[in-house]
């Protein structure tokens, strides 16, 4: 049976420290664990933008306000097929609150190879350490 493709959108969030914004995933979601760049799925009805907008003002109570494609990462798990929409979120509103408990933090970006994320993700990590 094939598999459906689930299109992600997700947010590559920059401070103006230049630091990255992580969370990590709960150990009962799909890549429970792993820490991730913030985001979720895109609705039928939504465009990505619109979608990352919901998901971060959701999970994490922030609102973008700009945001530039940084790449598309089609990945095949084994129990699902991903297309993550990576943005660079350059402007946004908030105080981080983690809705659903998840914690989350601030990493510099030469850092950020000192944490686990999904196996999906080693091409975002490079187009990130590249900005
Ligand atoms: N947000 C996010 N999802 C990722 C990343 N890498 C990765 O493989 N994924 C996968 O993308 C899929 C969808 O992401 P999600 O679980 O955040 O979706 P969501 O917020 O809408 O969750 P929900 O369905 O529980 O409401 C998951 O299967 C997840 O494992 C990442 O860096 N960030
Ligand atoms: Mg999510």
């Amino acid at each position: 049976m094939s598999k459906k493709l689930i299109h992600v959108a997700v947010g590559v969030i920059e401070n103006s420290n230049g630091h990255i914004l992580i969370s990590q995933r709960a150990e009962h979601l799909h890549q429970g664990g792993f820490w991730e760049f913030p985001g979720g799925k895109v609705e039928p009805s939504e465009s990505v933008l619109v979608a990352l907008d919901r998901e971060l003002q959701e999970e994490l109570n922030l609102r973008v306000h700009e945001a530039t494609p940084l790449l598309q990462v089609p990945y095949d798990y084994p129990d699902k097929s991903v297309l993550l929409d990576v943005w660079h979120v350059t402007g946004f509103s908030g105080e981080i609150r983690s809705n659903e408990g998840q914690p989350w933090r601030w990493v510099a970006r030469p850092d950020l190879i000192n944490y686990a994320f999904p196996p999906a993700n080693s091409p975002i990590l490079n187009a990130v350490l590249a900005l």
